[in-house]
């Protein structure tokens, strides 16, 4: 009986799903779309947003339907269509793109679901309270005013700087020190075993996710990248766990013997679960492991993006500079308080509006766990769902004139008749970012130091840039931007 059951509603979701709109392009029997990327999987990102900009501009559809090999995907490209899903605290599960996650993040609150996943969103909200971003504020000082010194070193002795590297081992020096009280000094040495081992497997993580030969576990962890993958897990395991393992040794004595910054960890080795429990080492380390995967590469991508626009810019460069030598006169070099980063609004504009044009995070993806209806269709259950976050910012319906680079669309006034869901770099609803008061913290403490010190210049046209967008969004190859320092 149960097995006819499954068969009868196996059909009827096939039934429902043949109902949704179609891409443009035909899907074929077993391959379904996958033969638009014509062989070549580093065309993902554009053959995703190829197809659902074609579903906006050619069928004028919000949702439609993408095979992905045999499996089909509702691809969501409309607010209306975003809000449905992410509003409702009943699709928070995730999909099963995210299970390639699982054997180095375990089941933290990026890739858990359920009850799991509530518990500990309780309990880690609070790592995000003010007071504690107060203490991160001090980390992201220190951490950017060394990105400014190597620089000035390095221009000094006409070293080329990638600009873009130089930010991203800022953000992994403040993600090491915030996460987990501990430095890895990447800004110094960009070659140590952990960071190589920290970027080698997000890049096998992507692969696997878009190769289906990749997917079965038994038959990856004989190929050689499955051993090679084992053998990262063990470098970024043994080092997350000997840190853990030495704070928590040292747990108690923290405040009378040992002042020190708080540290996630720290949040974590104190919490506590609604029945009195305190969280396991392995628990501990799923969360500090997705800490150091969701929280610095993505606010990495976001300034290196907003430092190339910025470049491209000089009227807006011109008025954040107006602005910086208002708030910080001379002093190119303090501690920047929480009190100036309020003033500092324009930029903030500018960076909203490139975290719209270049989403960190173009697209994640949930499963629904119930029939839902989306505008006129319904859809099953048991469906994998995909926000393209990236063109729902490009939408020409819902932005106007959506290529141009305009930081006052996030002026006030200018945001009160827009959907909500318009504008959703940090996702929205209940399963939003955790991570996003600081990761604009961040953003704003480097982006003005480096340009109160910089005139910043990009030298890639947009129309010449390739961009890779699996995971993170940046340019497939490291973009040629270059510093003057300012009079
Ligand atoms: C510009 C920077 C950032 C962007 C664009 C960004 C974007 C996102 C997005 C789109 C999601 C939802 C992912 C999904 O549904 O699969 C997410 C979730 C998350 N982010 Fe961020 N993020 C940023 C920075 C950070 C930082 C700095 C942290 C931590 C310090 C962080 C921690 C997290 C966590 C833990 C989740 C999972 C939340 C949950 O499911 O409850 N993020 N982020």
């Amino acid at each position: 009986l149960h097995y006819r059951k499954g068969i009868a509603r196996h059909f009827k979701n096939r039934l429902m799903l043949s109902r949704l709109p179609s891409l443009p392009d035909p899907a074929y029997p077993l391959i379904g779309h996958a033969y638009l990327l014509r062989g070549d999987p580093s065309r993902f990102f554009e053959f995703v947003t190829e197809t659902t900009n074609a579903m906006v501009t050619e069928v004028n559809e919000k949702i439609g339907i993408l095979w992905l090999g045999p499996v089909p995907l509702m691809v969501v490209c409309h607010p209306e269509a975003a809000e449905v899903v992410l509003r409702s605290s009943k699709h928070m599960e995730k999909s099963y793109l995210y299970k390639f996650l699982h054997p180095w993040l375990g089941t933290g609150l990026l890739t858990s679901g359920g009850e799991k996943w509530k518990q500990r969103r309780r309990l880690i909200t609070p790592s995000f309270h003010f007071n504690i971003l107060q203490d991160f504020l001090e980390v992201m000082n220190e951490e950017s005013g060394k990105l400014i010194n190597n620089l000035k070193k390095k221009l000094k002795s006409g070293v080329k700087v990638d600009v873009g590297k130089a930010v991203t081992m800022c953000a992994l020096d403040i993600i090491c020190e915030t996460a987990m009280g501990q430095t890895v000094n990447a800004q110094e040495n960009d070659d140590s075993s952990y960071v190589r081992a920290l970027y080698r497997i997000s890049e096998l993580i992507q692969l696997r996710q878009k190769t289906p030969t990749l997917w079965w576990d038994p038959a990856f962890s004989r190929m050689k990248l499955g051993k090679e993958h084992e053998n990262l897990l063990s470098i970024l395991h043994g080092f997350t766990r000997d840190v853990i393992t030495k704070r928590a040794k040292t747990r108690d004595q923290k405040i009378v013997e040992n002042p020190r910054r708080m540290a996630f960890l720290d949040v974590l080795l104190h919490a506590e679960t609604e029945d009195g429990k305190t969280l396991s080492l392995n628990d501990i380390q799923e969360e500090v492991d997705t800490f150091m995967f969701e929280g610095h590469d993505t606010t990495a991508a976001a300034m290196t993006w907003a430092i190339y626009v910025i470049g491209r810019h000089p009227d807006i460069q011109k008025k954040i500079h107006e602005e910086l030598d208002a708030v910080f006169g001379e002093d190119r070099g303090g501690t920047i308080t929480n009190n100036q980063l309020q003033k500092l609004s324009y930029l903030e504009r500018v960076i909203k509006e490139c975290l719209r044009l270049y989403p960190s995070v173009p697209f994640y993806a949930r499963v629904l766990s119930e029939d839902c209806k989306v505008g006129d269709y319904m859809v099953p259950k048991g469906t994998q769902t995909v926000i393209f976050a990236h063109t729902i910012h490009h939408h020409p319906y819902v932005w106007e004139d959506p290529e141009k680079f305009d930081p006052d669309r996030f002026l006030a006034e200018n945001c009160v008749k827009r959907h909500p869901y318009a504008y959703i770099p940090f996702s929205a609803g209940p399963r939003n970012c955790i991570g996003q008061k600081f990761a604009l913290m961040e953003e704003k403490v480097i982006l003005s130091k480096l340009l109160h010190n910089y005139f910043v210049v990009s030298h890639d046209k947009k129309e010449d840039l390739v961009i890779n967008g699996d995971l993170i969004l940046r340019s497939s190859t490291p973009l040629n931007i270059t510093l003057e320092a300012r009079k």
